[in-house]
């Protein structure tokens, strides 16, 4: 399987074309809706997030409600577009530190930076949350399931702390970031690869959530914790039971042994930098007069944790997705679910 994204942040719309999804999986377009809409949420986001109302629009690749096996173009309207498109749009030439602007505008020979922003935006994550929406819908015919939870943001660790933390930084014209786990459940020994570098399931994993706008780290399990510990208090010890099978009773490895799933619970720790477009903005350079300035800001989300964690669990569900239909293979949803049923029968009597 394989994607590509397309659109800018106030062009017409965002597209998204998944190619490989095997046929009569059925696209349930309320379940991607939902997941669109819960992007959207979260304490702290800008004037943006009210003019936005995420739905999918089903280009190609569905007939009567499922996959027939050919692309699937997913479509999201902006909203915005109508705003801006008979608009007088000044350049900007301040670029934000943190942001493309600079680099880009200088990668790309633009002298206004609107036209690097338009792309580095996450506004291109609403088309990663419809295409790992039907990644998930095809997990769940698998029983794999993505979860996530912010657990901290500006450093802080309860609901009402955050509120009250965002809003200091709102108030002083700040942002802040965070820190997201992301727990995948039910995925079997056996995705991924310890042969080769780029077949590693916790590299994969890794790509694919350092890919996300403003995600600056990423640890598995104990994660850097355990580099600090001694080895037996780190590695999970290996146990045997009729009923179970090979089991462990801890998991500090975050379920990703050699590169490769080994049956436990898929833990994983994310870092979110504090947003780059700031109310009371930091210093800059005028890219063509050279005089130092403050960075440019329209608008902006204070922070974005909770959105980045509905992200983080599309990306996830994506190389999950991609990584289980490599190994059971198949060209139908039954073709799959057969195939994965008698590994499934394999690994229980080994
Ligand atoms: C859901 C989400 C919303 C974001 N909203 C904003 C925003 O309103 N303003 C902003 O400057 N950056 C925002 N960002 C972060 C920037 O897109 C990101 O920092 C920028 O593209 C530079 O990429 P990098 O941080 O990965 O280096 C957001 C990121 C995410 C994941
Ligand atoms: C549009 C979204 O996020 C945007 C991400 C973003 C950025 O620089 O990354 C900047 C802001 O865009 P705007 O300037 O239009 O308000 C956010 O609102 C979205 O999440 O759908």
């Amino acid at each position: 399987m394989r994607y590509i994204t397309a659109g800018e942040s106030h062009g017409e719309a965002l597209v998204a074309i998944i190619e490989g999804l095997p046929s009569n999986l059925f696209i349930d377009v309320e379940f991607i809706n939902n997941e669109l809409q819960r992007r959207q949420g979260g304490y702290g986001r800008g004037g943006r997030m009210a003019i936005e109302k995420d739905e999918v629009h089903i280009v190609s690749g569905v007939r009567h409600g499922k996959t027939i096996g050919a692309p699937l173009t997913l479509e999201i309207i902006n909203r915005d577009y109508t705003n801006w498109k008979d608009k007088e749009i000044p350049p900007i030439a301040r670029p934000r530190p943190g942001h493309a602007d600079l680099a880009g505008a200088i990668k790309y020979n633009q002298r206004d930076i609107r036209n690097i922003l338009e792309r580095s935006s996450a506004r291109e994550t609403a088309a990663r949350v419809a295409i790992g929406s039907v990644a998930k819908l095809l997990l769940k015919e698998l029983n794999i399931s993505i979860k996530s939870k912010v657990l901290e943001i500006g450093g802080v660790k309860t609901e009402e702390e955050w509120i009250k933390v965002i809003e200091e930084a709102k108030a002083k014209g700040d942002t802040l970031g965070g820190i997201i786990e992301i727990v995948i459940e039910g995925v079997p020994i056996g995705l991924g690869s310890h042969t080769q570098w780029d077949r590693k399931l916790d590299a994969l994993l890794s790509y694919h959530i350092m890919s996300v706008q403003a995600i600056k780290g990423v640890e598995f399990g104990l994660g850097f914790e355990a580099a600090k510990r001694p080895g037996s208090l780190v590695h999970d010890e290996i146990y045997y039971d009729k009923e179970k099978g090979f089991y462990r009773k801890t998991n500090n490895a975050g379920g990703i042994e050699g590169g490769i799933s080994n049956g436990s619970p898929i833990v994983i720790k994310a870092a979110m930098k504090p947003i780059p477009t700031l109310l009371k903005p930091l210093t800059s350079i005028d890219i063509n007069t050279k005089e130092e300035v403050k960075a440019a800001y329209e608008r902006s989300d204070v922070t974005a944790v909770e959105a980045a964690a509905c992200v983080l669990e599309a990306v996830c569900a994506w190389v999950i997705a991609e990584e289980s239909l490599k190994k059971f293979g198949g060209d139908s949803i039954e073709e799959l679910k057969r195939n994965y049923i008698s590994y499934l029968e394999y690994v229980r009597n080994f």
